[in-house]
């Protein structure tokens, strides 16, 4: 059986249904990493914009199977409301399937890997590393404020939540940041100021991409 990195680069899967054209092109992944109401959401939409990503968002995929009343939505719907993570193998599948349909080759990531056993998870079921991982960083403040204005009737955004959250990242996913930090794979973005300001920060490393890219061929 083919696994998600060989269907994703010769687009059998896709074949075999006979909807989409062969991929030809390379799988390109970027995860978006980032406290709660750090700002991942709002810059992905630049970053589609400007550069043409798919855009997968771990809690949007999340929350579409809770409104589907899927037989984990009710399991995932309690973990968001504790502010806990989700058991990786129901988000990862979700994330593969979503990328196995897309006939884009160019993947943001959003709010994914949040803990070690994430990381692992993608990396078992979908057989490959990113290739960029941006890290939001924002003062927990600022964070908060940010969540509690959202306004989106989101059932996380509520102060307890939020203090759980805030927990979790400090324990869980700062410790993904670290380990990609390590590997030189790390982009950390002073995520203060406006939306617009913090894109120009995004910008250059998506354009020196699209640069090597052109130069490669
Ligand atoms: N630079 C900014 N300044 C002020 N508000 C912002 C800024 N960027 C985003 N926001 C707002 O803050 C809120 C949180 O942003 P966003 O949803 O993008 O965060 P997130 O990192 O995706 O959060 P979560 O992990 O909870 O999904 C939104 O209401 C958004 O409009
Ligand atoms: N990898 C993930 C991503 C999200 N979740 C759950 C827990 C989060 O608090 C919630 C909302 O995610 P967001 O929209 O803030 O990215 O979804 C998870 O368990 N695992
Ligand atoms: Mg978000």
């Amino acid at each position: 059986r083919l696994n998600t990195w060989e269907s994703l680069t010769t687009g059998i899967a896709q074949q075999a249904k006979g909807v989409i054209a062969p991929k030809e092109k390379t799988p390109f992944i970027t995860f978006v990493l980032g406290g709660p109401g750090s700002g991942k959401g709002t810059q992905c939409i630049k970053i589609v914009e400007t550069f043409g990503f798919a855009h997968l968002s771990a809690g949007d995929l999340l929350r579409r199977e809770i409104a589907s009343k899927s037989a984990d939505g009710a399991m995932i719907l309690n973990t968001i409301k504790e502010g806990k993570i989700v058991p990786s193998q129901v988000t990862v599948k979700l994330i593969q399937k979503e990328m196995e349909l897309s006939d884009n080759h160019k993947f943001l990531i959003d709010g994914f890997p949040r803990t070690e056993e994430n990381r692992v998870s993608f990396e078992q079921i979908i057989g490959v590393e990113p290739n960029v991982v941006l890290f939001f960083d924002c003062p927990e403040e600022e964070m908060v404020k940010r969540v509690l204005n959202r306004n989106e009737g989101r059932v996380d955004d509520n102060l307890e939540t939020i203090k759980k959250r805030l927990t979790v990242f400090q324990a869980l996913s700062l410790p993904v940041i670290n380990y990609y930090s390590e590997k030189g794979k790390l982009y950390t973005i002073k995520a203060i100021g406006t939306e617009d300001e913090i894109f120009e920060q995004v910008r250059p490393i998506f354009a020196a991409f699209e640069v090597c890219s052109q130069t490669v061929g």
